[in-house]
């Protein structure tokens, strides 16, 4: 069995009269420690997939099974207890907290987790060893990335869910960014899923599930995926 599987999930929202089929039948696979890529355009059904895969919205039909687990028939209380233990989220916009070091900022989140990693650990393996004792506002949008990376690393989440990581980012900034995802996924083992509507970046993924107007397209499984360094875009 998978790691993560998908099966068969739809997501309708109500819109006054209109009823919006955000996700029509999504049915995917992803195996633990994969760095994998979900890749179409705006409004595709993206972020809700995530959404759903995370624990923050559930779908009106279809099994999410994470680990063994399906999410899909979770209590409100056990999706609370899997947002804070399991899961790990990464944003464009970083959300850290403004009035706390880039170190708090990453003890916050190993405070609340059972299995938290030691967070001096996982803040050198971001590369952010000199930086701890700086405030967000003190640092570039690269750095802040890193901050929240390390801070949803310092659950050890058996799932790192990223909505477009990169979106505001610069082009070499955004290409560290995304050489520490694919590096995290193979040195902890951790199922890595990043957003993007950017496609130069497929070969960079070991499974890449292409989602257009709110179904799969296509899933492009890559044994030998290559480093961010040999991609340009
Ligand atoms: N809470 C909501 N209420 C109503 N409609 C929604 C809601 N969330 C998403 N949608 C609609 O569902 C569709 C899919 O949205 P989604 O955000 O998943 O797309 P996306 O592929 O992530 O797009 P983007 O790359 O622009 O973020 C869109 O038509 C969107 O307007």
């Amino acid at each position: 069995m998978s790691y993560v599987s998908v099966i068969d999930e739809y997501k309708r929202y109500q819109m006054g009269e209109n009823t919006i089929v955000a996700n029509n039948g999504i049915t995917f696979d992803i195996e633990q420690g994969e760095f994998a890529i979900i890749l179409g355009p705006s409004g595709a059904g993206k972020s809700t997939v995530l959404n759903i895969l995370g624990g923050m919205d559930s779908p009106n039909e279809g099994q999410i099974l994470v680990d063994g687990n399906d999410i899909s028939k979770y209590s409100k209380k056990a999706l609370t207890t899997y947002r804070r233990d399991d899961v790990g989220f990464v944003f464009q916009f970083y959300n850290l907290v403004p009035n706390l070091t880039a170190r708090e900022n990453v003890e916050l989140a190993s405070q609340i987790s059972p299995d938290a990693l030691d967070v001096d650990e996982v803040m050198e393996s971001v590369g952010l060893t000199g930086r701890k004792d700086n405030f967000p506002a003190q640092l570039s949008g690269g750095e802040q990335q890193r901050v929240a990376i390390a801070r949803a690393l310092a659950k050890n989440p058996k799932l790192l869910l990223c909505d477009e990581p990169t979106g505001a980012l610069d082009f070499e900034t955004g290409k560290q960014i995304l050489r520490l995802l694919q590096k995290t996924a193979q040195d902890f083992n951790t199922t890595v899923i990043v957003i993007t509507h950017n496609s130069q970046i497929a070969p960079m993924a070991n499974r890449v599930i292409y989602i257009n107007d709110a179904k799969v397209r296509e899933i492009v499984e890559n044994p030998h995926p290559r480093s961010v360094d040999e991609i340009e875009w």
